[in-house]
């Protein structure tokens, strides 16, 4: 840094902000800010960085400004968001930072056209360019492809993977059906797997990781879909502001009254699946006045409703439909679809009340037998039966002279209500399992040369509370971050090496110590939480102790009471642990780990709900709980890992991804008030430090 030169120094809110440097100390600096003559304050040498000549330049490729740095890397970005140049490159990675609202042309089928077979660089920056050379590289290289897709929620993963969905099948597809199909998938995917929270009103609750397949001629012949897990704790609950899966509001705002009188559907106030969140149906000013008074909720009625320029609920529901038949959906199909997103309705209306005998049970309270009545109606289920699993539990005694002789247990409230929920989480979460089946089915190939696979999975998360989702997610992260490191950084320091590159080593920290802790085999965190859960009586306090005691001097490990923060200081021992990802340090709360670790239903409700009259039910369940199933583990405890099955499902997708060639693009959430034009510099920061 020259003397009097303009530098970089940190800035609360912007990131960074211009300033002179006006003294040096031992180890921090005195800077006076440009802005703000007269007034000088202190900065860490590490964090003061040299500056443009001028900083209102814009290049597109960060590599080559004069000095590539933190601050000078935000600085472009944000002079290009102010000009809608939404795309930069740092090499051959891109950094797209989510414009939030539609620029003139910038996806337009000309768009489309002027990138097909361009090399990188040789127009602006721009999601197409990056598929475009997947497609290249596929080609030349006859090698299957990847492009990875970070960034938190909100930052435009999912509208950037389907920029390249489009721009693939529009630019190499055979003008059949089959393109139109890939793409029209995707509102489905979004009914049944997006919902509207805090951070994102389509945020997807779930990860993908899309296939598009070419035959020998580099031409679309199909695609495939792989999902990784689905959030299930929304089916029952939200936050306040946010809503379940779009999916059920579109029922209720726009299904015909055909549909609505035969699956006895009403406004989103009548269900308690619905009614603890945000009721509010997304409409514009003329679609509002489409709905039905009696389907809105008074929230809708009071304050009006939810905008937001892509979702409209009624009309979003004509979409849905449009797209089922599309996909090749019959209507009986469409319908078995709706009626299990009814019945699940119904089901959250079961309410229990405690027996008053001695026998310490409950009973369904007398104003849910119409609930009762409609979900056993609606899953092909006998009203007697689904009222006794759901208050009670079948066991097999194990020995004595009555073994194998089955008793039925009554249920506490608590209990029941627990059963419903798990109940309805199944029928939900395999329902979704079911459409992302019947979209596979939809673009079928027989065979394929080479596929380009987008992955569009949340980024790194940490919030004031973290569980179990918030655990497997940054899991995930890891080990996605360990495959960029190995693909940019190792990769491209050997060949510099190989070719006798003078470039000074760029130091990255390697995290499989803490992809060990997580994923090792008995040791590791995941098999912990599965030892736990086969225990008698599984208990988080239990499992938190272990882990700690396993780990007690693992540089990644820690208590929570080790915390900066003050609301992590407040957790005991034996209620969290911190982990120190590369992105930062997490505290996850165990509590409910081992109850969201288990996939598997009661007993009496897994063999109820597998011998369903309704056919469409049975498929949904078939291979999981089928009765001898059942009976055979009768007496030992049902347990189906959620940890243990993801783990596994990662590394088929990390053994994927080493095979085929990989292309970066890191989405950047401007703002968290989620409005165009506001670009938050120190938030922004901070995403792209995670970002690695
Ligand atoms: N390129 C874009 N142009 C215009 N609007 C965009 C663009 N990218 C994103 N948006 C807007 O931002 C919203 C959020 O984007 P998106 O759903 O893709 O985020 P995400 O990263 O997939 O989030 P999540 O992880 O929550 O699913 C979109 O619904 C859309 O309104």
């Amino acid at each position: 840094m020259e003397d009097g030169k303009p530098v970089w120094a940190p800035h609360p809110t912007d990131g960074f902000q211009l300033g002179t440097i006006v003294d040096i100390g031992a180890d921090s600096l005195t800077i006076e800010p440009l802005k703000e003559k007269g007034k000088t304050f202190l900065a860490s040498v590490s964090q003061v960085f040299p500056a443009e000549d001028d900083v209102n330049k814009h290049v597109e490729d960060n590599c080559s400004l004069m000095y590539l740095n933190e601050a000078t890397l935000l600085n472009n970005i944000r002079v290009r968001y102010s000009k809608d140049k939404i795309y930069t490159y740092v090499a051959n990675i891109l950094i797209a930072v989510n414009p939030y609202y539609d620029i003139p042309k910038l996806y337009s089928p000309d768009t489309i056209q002027q990138y097909r077979g361009r090399s990188l660089g040789t127009l602006p920056p721009h999601v197409y360019a990056i598929a475009d050379k997947a497609y290249r590289d596929m080609k030349v290289l006859k090698m299957s492809q990847s492009i990875i897709v970070s960034g938190e929620s909100g930052a435009g993963k999912t509208e950037n993977t389907k920029f390249i969905l489009r721009y693939l099948t529009m630019s190499y597809g055979t003008g059949q059906d089959i393109d139109e199909r890939i793409v029209e998938a995707n509102p489905l995917l979004e009914a049944f797997g997006n919902a509207k929270t805090v951070r994102n009103n389509n945020s997807s609750r779930f990860g993908k990781f899309v296939e598009i397949h070419f035959n020998g001629k580099n031409a679309v012949v199909g695609g495939f879909v792989s999902h990784y897990l689905l959030e299930k704790s929304r089916i029952c609950t939200q936050g306040q502001e946010e809503r379940n899966y779009h999916v059920f509001y579109r029922l209720c705002a726009g299904a015909p009254e055909d549909i609505r009188e035969k699956f006895h559907l009403s406004s989103p106030n009548s269900f308690r699946y619905l009614n603890r969140g945000c009721t509010r149906y997304f409409a514009t000013r003329d679609t509002d006045q489409k709905i039905l008074q009696n389907r809105k909720s008074s929230e809708h009625l009071k304050v009006g409703p939810l905008k937001d320029p892509l979702l409209d609920d009624h009309g979003d529901f004509n979409r849905m439909v449009v797209a089922m038949k599309k996909i090749g959906l019959d209507d009986a199909e469409k319908l078995d679809l709706f009626r299990v997103v009814a019945g699940v309705l119904h089901l959250g209306n079961i309410d229990f009340e405690e027996a008053g005998s001695t026998s310490g049970g409950c009973n369904l309270k007398r104003q849910s037998s119409q609930a009762l009545g409609h979900c056993a109606e609606l899953l092909g289920l006998d009203e007697e039966d689904l009222r006794v699993s759901l208050t009670t539990r079948v066991m097999l005694t194990t020995a004595g002279g009555a073994k194998d002789t089955s008793i039925k247990v009554p249920l506490k409230v608590e209990q029941a209500n627990n059963a419903r929920d798990a109940l309805a989480k199944a029928v939900y979460s395999r329902l979704f399992d079911h459409v992302v089946t019947r979209v596979n089915q939809c673009f079928p190939f027989e065979s394929s040369a080479n596929f380009i696979g987008v992955l569009d999975i949340a980024g790194f998360e940490y919030f004031e509370h973290n569980s179990f989702e918030q655990f497997c997610i940054n899991y995930c992260n890891e080990k996605l971050q360990q495959f960029f490191n190995e693909r940019i950084l190792k990769e491209e320091q050997e060949l510099y090496q190989r070719e006798g590159l003078g470039v000074n080593e760029v130091k990255y920290v390697d995290n499989q110590d803490c992809i060990d802790l997580v994923e090792s085999k008995l040791v590791g965190i995941l098999d912990i939480l599965d030892e736990e859960n086969r225990l008698p009586q599984p208990s988080d306090q239990h499992f938190t102790e272990t882990v700690h005691s396993k780990h007690k001097n693992h540089f990644r490990l820690s208590v929570p009471r080790k915390s900066k923060l003050t609301v992590h200081r407040n957790v005991r021992d034996d209620e969290g642990f911190i982990i120190r990802h590369f992105a930062g340090a997490v505290c996850y709360e165990t509590s409910k780990f081992v109850e969201k670790n288990n996939d598997a239903l009661h007993m009496s409700l897994g063999s109820l709900i597998s011998e369903s009259k309704d056919r469409f039910i049975r498929e949904l369940f078939e291979n999981s709980n089928s009765s001898k199933d059942v009976k055979q583990k009768a007496g030992k405890l049902s347990f189906i890992s959620v940890g243990n099955k993801f783990k596994t499902q990662l590394n088929i997708l990390l053994d994927k991804l080493r095979s085929t060639g990989s292309g970066f693009i890191r989405c950047v959430k401007p703002n968290l008030k989620m409005v165009s034009h506001q670009f938050e510099g120190s938030q922004i920061l901070s995403q792209l430090q995670c970002s690695g």
